[in-house]
């Protein structure tokens, strides 16, 4: 039977080969490679320093990696020109930052519209699109998005993140600054993401909890990524001994 995100039915929405990336003489990546697709939610777990928000860095074209392509979409953003670069972000991909980020003097509605309308998405679509996630997401109305609470906050942030209907979700740290109710709350929501959205997510995490959540799970360590075998809970300590340049 086919699932969500059956290879044989599937596009990839993203897929990272080959890639390199160095620190002066610091290897932070070697030989990387990782393919996510549409409806597939991956978690990368990885001690502090490993370089996880560096590759979803890369994955936003704001880091050039010494080697490799990372396609979004099918298009590879490494040194793509900045113009392009934004139009491929703006159009394809969508981020939640670990403390949602928001323009705390706007309301939610407007938080999650400005991004529609920096892509270009006219006012009356904008708002309409942003009040239907808003409402899907559970988010409250209020005058300023300040008055929120955490988990309502990082509802918004989702919602902003998906209102360009983006075929890949990024995030880091999600859940990182929330109460145990309100994060499990949260990963519970965003993990359902990409059946819902029919997006692929990726979600660095130290918290082996959510990680456990994702589809597949995977290690960064000493700049290489291996997969956490399943059913096994990412440890921060644990080791998955795998050849270097390992696909995932
Ligand atoms: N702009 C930069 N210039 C030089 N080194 C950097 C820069 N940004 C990050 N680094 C270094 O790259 C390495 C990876 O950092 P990164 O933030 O990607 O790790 P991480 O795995 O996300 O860490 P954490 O779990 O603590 O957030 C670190 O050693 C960091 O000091």
């Amino acid at each position: 039977m086919s699932t969500a995100h059956d290879p044989e039915t599937t596009h990839p929405v993203l897929e990272i080969e080959g890639l390199s990336h160095s620190l002066g003489a610091r290897k932070l990546f070697d030989d990387l490679s990782l393919t996510l697709r549409a409806g597939e939610s991956v978690a990368v777990t990885g001690p502090s320093g490993s370089g996880k928000s560096t590759l979803l860095s890369c994955v936003l074209g704001l880091v050039r990696p010494t080697a490799g392509s990372v396609k979004v979409k099918g298009t590879d953003v490494v040194g793509l020109r900045p113009a392009r670069l934004a139009a491929v972000r703006a159009q394809a991909v969508g981020m939640v930052f670990q403390f949602g980020e928001l323009l705390p003097e706007l309301s939610p509605l407007d938080n999650v519209m400005l991004a529609a309308l920096l892509a270009r998405t006219d006012h009356r679509e904008a708002s309409k699109r942003a009040r239907a996630l808003l409402d899907d997401l559970g988010v409250p109305e209020a005058a300023t998005s300040d008055e929120l609470s955490g988990g309502e906050r990082q509802r918004t942030a989702v919602a902003r993140a998906l209102i360009n209907e983006p075929a890949l979700l990024l995030a880091d740290e999600p859940t990182g600054a929330l109460d145990t109710e309100t994060r499990d709350r949260t990963a519970e929501l965003l993990f359902d993401l990409p059946r819902r959205y029919a997006c692929g997510l990726l979600v660095v995490t130290h918290d082996p909890g959510i990680a456990a959540r994702a589809d597949r799970t995977l290690r960064l360590e000493a700049g290489i990524l291996n997969p956490t075998p399943s059913g096994t809970n990412p440890t921060p300590s644990g080791t998955n001994p795998a050849p270097s340049g390992a696909s995932a």
